[in-house]
């Protein structure tokens, strides 16, 4: 199942870029910050960054958005909220965490949606940008990705290939 992908960036070059945003982002969070993880995708990257995040000394407050549009495919379709947040956002500061940032359309109705809830302030940080014009952009960006078909730490090919500890490319 592995041997078709290419590798485009390594576990520890993953390391590093997670290192850089946390380094980034530490100045910026406010105390009372609640950072949201996009499932499913997002979880590798938020693991790893919240833990970066505590070795800097910032220990945010954790929640988590479940949308789905992919499905199975490799195109952006249908937009579905599957489950909401958990805790209250209002006047808070959010950090939103994801894989990558493609389309923008899940970023796009994740950041609406905090808003909504009355969130005072959103901060989107993704593992991967790719070059795709789009009306939504990240505060901080992991690695810049190329126009392919990504899969690992987070970013699966129908539901497989989310664990491989790199970044690869199908096509
Ligand atoms: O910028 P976009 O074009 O919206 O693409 C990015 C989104 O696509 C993937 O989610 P997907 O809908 O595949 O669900 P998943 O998190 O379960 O993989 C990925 O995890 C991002 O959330
Ligand atoms: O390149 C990708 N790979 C996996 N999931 C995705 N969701 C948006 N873009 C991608």
């Amino acid at each position: 199942m592995t041997a078709a992908t290419t590798v485009l960036l390594s576990e520890a070059e993953i390391a590093a870029c997670v290192a850089r945003v946390a380094e980034t982002l530490a100045p910026r969070l406010q105390p009372d910050c609640v950072g949201i993880c996009l499932l499913t995708g997002g979880l590798w990257f938020t693991a790893d960054l919240t833990r970066a995040l505590a070795r800097l000394g910032v220990d945010l407050s954790f929640d988590a958005l479940w949308l789905s549009s992919y499905g199975d495919g490799r195109e952006s379709g249908e937009l579905l909220l599957r489950a909401d947040l958990q805790r209250p956002v209002q006047g808070k500061q959010v950090l939103l965490m994801d894989d990558v940032l493609d389309t923008g359309a899940s970023l796009k109705f994740a950041r609406d949606h905090v808003l909504r809830a009355g969130a005072s302030e959103v901060i989107i940080a993704v593992m991967a940008q790719k070059p795709v014009a789009r009306s939504i952009e990240a505060d901080v960006v992991g690695w810049e990705a190329p126009l392919r078909y990504l899969v690992g730490y987070g970013l699966d090919d129908g539901a497989k290939m989310r664990g491989l500890p790199y970044i690869g490319a199908l096509d």
